[in-house]
């Protein structure tokens, strides 16, 4: 779907109250699929995001030749054809908006025969991806970009991949998902050190597969050449879904709402610590593990929230939660500053930017840096922002009129369906005053 064909429109002064579960994690959904394929027998995943970038990875493996049934109500059966049974494509693969599919579907087929070419939307096709085929190259991969290093990737078949040892010089989970895919066709042992704790659903599901991984601080080894077994995968709330309502829940007076079923991995929390650093009042309850994830019910209740210096250790661990995190300091009383963030930059968009220049049409102090931004916190204005055709973004924008004094329209949100299938029709059910324009934009 083109990114320019939908405005939201949220009037002020909503709540959001009850009960709600969020769509599946996308995360684990992308790798479900992909180790589904790999695997030998069948794979059934339930909770499945039937997002349009999760849709992307499960269309690619069709066109590598892999029986996918479903989805239907988040029910998905892989027939997994075995580390070697992909046939080549008889077309590029689209990748859509998925930044995600790329990088780890980049590793995981240059350790296949045949060649594959893989493309992208606007966004995606300027994406930096040296960050994979680098140390990919040093692997034995063959993979072309274009001269700047960004898709379209042509990824050559049939060279021998080989372990190695690799520092990851930024803290990526996809890069290092991307590489522990192509160590599982190298010979020998692939190790990757991280700087910082990034998402290790890879390696919990790795595991889960009956592959062995060994772990350590900040390291995670594989040895090629293994099997993965078939098996059952329960895919958790997505926590980046739960943060817009986090954030809206606290921001707005009133409001108490439960989100259930939400996964908890410890890498993927920074935005509960930072929330509640800022003084958000959100309660962690039935704690459970769900198919090798941790999962709980989290109620959030309405609370002043102050400014606060975002400790650099828990930006990996909240890198997509940002956005939503910019409107919570929008709300809060002082200034809130964020460092060691220059990722942001490189996402769907220039998610410090977009973000600052959508804060300053909402009458917010909001300075861009190199590496974050230092925000100012007051009521917002009411006013039209662009998201830029970023799904985050457009969400975090949503829930800004919670506490805005007049209704935000945001333009270009077509792709909240990559990520939050549903998004407007849960959050008008939970109380957002949020409605879609079809073609305003
Ligand atoms: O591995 C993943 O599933 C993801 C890793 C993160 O990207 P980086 O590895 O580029 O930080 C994150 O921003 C993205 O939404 C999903
Ligand atoms: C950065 C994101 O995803 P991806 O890199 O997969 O496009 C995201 O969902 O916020």
């Amino acid at each position: 779907m083109a990114a320019d064909d939908l405005t939201l429109r949220v009037a002020p002064r909503g709540t959001l109250a009850g009960r709600l579960r969020v769509p599946g994690d996308k995360s684990i959904s992308h790798r479900a699929i992909m180790l589904g394929a790999l695997a030998e027998g069948e794979t059934r995943v339930g909770g499945f995001l039937e997002g349009e970038d999760c849709l992307a990875t499960l269309r690619a493996f069709r066109a590598l030749g892999v029986d996918i049934q479903g989805p239907e109500d988040g029910e998905v059966r892989i027939r997994g054809v075995g580390l070697h049974g992909l046939r080549a494509p008889a077309a590029p693969l689209d990748m859509g908006n998925s930044g995600t599919s790329m990088r780890l579907m980049a590793g995981l087929l240059a350790g296949q025969p045949f060649d594959t070419v893989l493309t992208g939307d606007a966004s995606l096709t300027r994406r930096p991806m040296r960050r994979v085929t680098d140390p990919l190259a040093r692997m034995g991969a063959r993979i072309d970009t274009s001269a700047d290093g960004t898709p379209p990737l042509h990824i050559h078949g049939g060279t021998p991949l080989q372990g190695r040892d690799y520092a990851l010089p930024v803290a990526s989970a996809q890069v290092k998902s991307s590489l522990l895919l192509a160590g599982l066709y190298a010979r020998g042992r692939t190790c990757i050190t991280e700087p910082a704790p990034t998402r290790d659903h890879t390696e919990r599901m790795l595991a889960g597969f009956g592959l062995a991984v060994e772990r350590g601080e900040g390291r995670v080894c594989l040895q090629g050449g293994g099997r993965l077994q078939g098996t059952r995968i329960q895919v958790p709330g997505d926590i980046s879904s739960a943060a817009f309502f986090l954030v809206g829940a606290s921001i707005a007076p009133d409001c108490r709402l439960t989100l259930e079923h939400v996964g908890m991995n410890p890498t993927r929390t920074g935005v509960i610590d930072i929330l509640r650093l800022m003084g958000a009042d959100i309660r962690v309850e039935n704690p459970r593990e769900v198919g090798g994830e941790p999962v709980a019910d989290l109620t959030v209740s309405s609370a002043p929230l102050q400014g606060v210096e975002i400790p650099p250790a828990l930006v990996p661990l909240a890198i997509d939660e940002f956005p939503a995190l910019f409107v919570a300091a929008a709300c809060a009383r002082g200034r809130t500053v964020l460092t060691d963030a220059a990722e942001l930059r490189v996402k769907e968009s220039d998610r410090i930017q977009v973000m600052a220049d959508g804060l300053l049409r909402l009458g917010i102090q909001a300075e861009p840096t190199a590496d974050g931004m230092v925000i100012q916190g007051g009521d917002p204005d009411g006013g039209e922002v662009d998201s830029h055709g970023d799904h985050r973004v457009a969400m975090a924008f949503a829930m800004a009129a919670l506490r805005a004094r007049g209704p935000i329209r945001i333009r270009h949100c077509a792709n909240v369906n990559t990520s939050f299938p549903g998004f407007v029709s849960l959050a008008a059910g939970a109380g957002l005053p949020i409605e879609a324009e079809e073609n305003g934009a």
